[in-house]
Formats: structure tokens, sequence, C-alpha cells
């Protein structure tokens, strides 16, 4: 079996072992090298072929025999092939990810003037990029004169890529700009894909600017390393498959509807029938009080229980491939919104207000049920990207939610 993996620092966010493992069959592990080490695994014959990423990039240009147009031109590997003679052979395979990202958001750059936002590594390979397809690019770092305290300089910007670490996980919620700064803004390119929406993703969302997130470079870049850790030529139509695979796997069930609608219940069927973990946010909300749901709201009101409630979305929307049964509530706050939608699919249960329990829950018991509903409608209508009824057997709508989700 061929022995693969990626080398990096610190490797615990990588979707890259579950991406290879998709593509073809070979061992794909992660190799974790500190400096002092790195000389020594290079040299070493643990490895058949390799993925390299940050902060080793340019660091294996030095060690490699030949290496391929993009990587001398860009100086930058993120592919290393072990050849037969012992020599290393490199390639950016970064590059093709990038081109192919910006192909699949529809985003067209050519003859625009595009801000890559960073100085790092990937800046240098997604300004090649936009300038290839014909972009009139500014980078934009921390110092220099396009720095972040300057950019109304660039106001009439057309496209924004962003390749800094700002709003990647686990420092989800911050961009490194505000789109709002650029009227003229007609496509934004995050290279971020954990969280599968950014921050600045997210707002390019409410602004109705075309965008794309860094999945798709992710698993295109892959594809093109996998074809040369094996010799085989991989067909396009796999892009697109993996990406879906991938995304279903990490993406969020995020359910929500009125008091006793079943989100509980779904919940639990539904992570039985996918093998995924299920978390309550009311359960969560409890724990970090130290009392029950309507102990809350007896002695501390709702402002606090609500306040509770965004703490624990923000930690549990962060995370990836679970499921999440919210409170009823949730929905009345906006900046849960993001929250929740930043990895999460949002479903919205609903079921026959006659059928719906009230006990032990405050609101319900405070408010007649059909008003309560009236005033919520349109806000998880909001949230919702799709609405299940669950006046059937439990059954039918964790079928009709696996379903949507293909
Ligand atoms: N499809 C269904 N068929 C029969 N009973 C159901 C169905 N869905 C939910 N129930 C029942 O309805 C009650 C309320 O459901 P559940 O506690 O899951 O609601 P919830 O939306 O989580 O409520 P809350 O907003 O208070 O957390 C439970 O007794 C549950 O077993
Ligand atoms: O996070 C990852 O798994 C990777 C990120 C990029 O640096 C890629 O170039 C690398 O091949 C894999
Ligand atoms: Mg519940």
């Amino acid at each position: 079996m061929l022995r693969c993996g990626l080398l990096g620092e610190t490797l615990g966010h990588s979707y890259s072992p579950m991406i290879h493992h998709e593509l073809g069959e070979y061992d794909y592990r992660l190799f974790e090298v500190s400096k002092e080490d790195l000389d020594a695994f290079l040299c070493s014959d643990r490895w058949d072929g390799l993925n390299v990423t940050i902060p080793y990039k340019k660091a294996v240009v030095s060690y490699c025999a030949e290496l391929s147009e993009a990587a001398e031109r860009l100086q930058s590997v993120n592919t290393l092939i072990h050849r037969p003679d012992g020599t290393l052979y490199g390639d950016n395979t970064d590059l093709f990810g990038f081109l192919y990202m910006v192909r699949r958001s529809g985003i067209d750059p050519a003859g625009k003037k595009a801000l890559v936002l960073g100085s790092g590594g990937a800046s240098v390979t997604v300004k090649a990029a936009l300038e290839q397809l014909g972009a009139d690019v500014t980078v934009i770092s921390r110092s220099g004169p396009d720095d972040y305290d300057h950019l109304d300089r660039h106001a009439d910007a057309q496209i924004i890529a962003n390749t800094t670490p700002v709003g990647m996980y686990p420092h989800n919620g911050a961009a490194a700009v505000d789109l709002r700064r650029f009227p003229r803004c007609e496509g934004v390119l995050d290279i971020v894909y954990n969280p599968a929406r950014t921050a600045l993703l997210l707002q390019a969302e409410e602004l109705g600017i075309p965008h794309a997130g860094g999945l798709s470079m992710l698993v295109a870049q892959a594809k093109r390393s996998s074809e040369q850790f094996t010799g085989t030529v991989i067909g396009d139509e796999a892009l697109e498959r993996v990406e879906r695979t991938v995304n279903h796997r990490l993406r969020n069930i995020i359910l929500i509807g009125m008091p006793g609608s079943g989100k509980s219940a779904v919940a639990a069927a539904l992570g039985k029938a996918l093998g995924r973990e299920v978390v309550e946010a009311d359960e969560l909300i409890s724990q970090r009080a130290g009392m029950s749901i309507p102990e809350i709201f007896a002695r501390s009101g709702e402002e606090t229980f609500r306040k509770l409630e965004t703490e624990v979305l923000a930690e549990q929307g962060k995370r990836s491939g679970i499921i999440l049964s919210t409170g009823g509530g949730c929905v009345t706050r906006p900046e849960n919104y993001p929250l929740l939608h930043q990895n999460g699919t949002i479903f919205r249960l609903t079921r026959d207000l006659a059928k719906l329990p009230t006990e032990g829950r405050p609101i319900s018991q405070a408010t007649d049920l059909a008003q309560l509903c009236a005033r919520r409608e349109p806000l998880y209508r909001r949230f919702a990207d799709g609405t299940v009824s669950n006046d059937g057997a439990l059954e039918v709508t964790v079928q009709t939610i696996k379903e949507a989700l293909l």
C-alpha cells in the first residue's frame, strides 16, 4: 500500500484524510513534524507521497531535485513525490485548486479589480491565479501602503479573496474586512473551508454578493495530488462527488420549531439512523446555569436564558457533523442565525398545535400557543433551509430529513 499523508506542524483541523480516502486506495496519514525534525523526516523512507501545508511549503522547495512549472514559479510546494531513484519531485496543486474554486463559483475575475487579503503563503498562489484569469490584483497586508487602515483607496474593488486565517475554526465569527466598504464588490472568495461559511461569506450572502468557500479548492488540489501519488488520472466528476460527500458528512443538522414540536425526539431518532452525535442545546444551557430551564426563567428571567443560549449555540454551531436540537425560541435572536447557519442545514419541524405539550415549557405555559406560533412563524421561516412536517410517525420525519440531505 502506498504511504501518503499530510506534512505540517499542527494538523488536527485537516479534512485531507477524509478526502483522500474518497479519492484513492492508499494509506493517508497526518504527519505532524516539528521544525527540528523536518530534515530527518523528509530524508527518511517513511513516505511515498506527501501533501505539504503550513508552515513547510517553502521549506521543502530546496529538497526537490525537480519542480513543476507552477511550484518553480510560486516557490511553494504542496505535493511531494518520492521517486524510485530516491530523489524528490515537488508540485503545487493549490494553483489548480484555486482556479477550480473560482470556475465552480461562477465568479469571473477577468478585467476586474481584485483585492487579495493576506500576504502569507496562500496569497502568492491566489494572486497568481487571479492574474492568470485577467484580474488586476492588489494584495492587502498588515503592513505596507496597502494595509487594512487604508482600505478606502480600494473601495472600488470588485473581487475580494481572503487568504488569511481570520474567521477560521476555532476563531469563527471574525472577518478580515467589512464588505460594506466595497459597494462595487461582485464576488467574494474565501479559501477557508472550516467553517463552511465564514463570517465574510455570511456577510456576502446577506448582501446578495456571489461567494464561495474553500472546500472545492481543497478537494481539487487533493485530486491533483492524488493523481501524482498513484499515477492514475481521476475524472473531473470526482470533484463534485467528493465535495458533496465531505459536505454531507461534516454539515451539522439543526432542528428548530415550536416548543414541543418534536425537535428532541426527531434528533434522537435521526442520531441513531445516521450514527451521529446528538446535542441538546437546552441540556447544555441548564448544565451551564446549574439549574433546570424553568428554574433559569423563574430566577433570572428570559434575558439571562437567551444569553446563555447564544453562548451555547456559538460553541456548538462551529462544530461539524453533529445533530443539534435547539430550544423553540432560539429564532427570536437574529444573532443566532449565523451561528447555526455557518456549518449547518437548518430544518424547521411543524406539528399540529393541539399536539404540542406545554409541561416543563415556561414560554408555552405563559402564552397562548396559537399567538406564539403566529409571532414566531416568520422567524422560523427566516432561519429555515427547509420545513418538515412532524405530524406523522417519527420515522417518516426522519426519512424526510435524510432524503432532504442528499
Ligand atoms: N412524530 C411524533 N409522533 C409521536 N409523538 C411525537 C412525535 N414527535 C414528537 N413526539 C412527542 O411529542 C413530545 C414533544 O417532543 P419533543 O420533546 O421532542 O419536542 P421539542 O421540540 O424538543 O420540545 P422543546 O422545544 O420543549 O425542546 C414528546 O413526548 C415526543 O415524544
Ligand atoms: O489543510 C489541508 O489538509 C491542506 C491545506 C492546503 O495547504 C493544501 O495545499 C494541502 O495539500 C492540504
Ligand atoms: Mg427539546
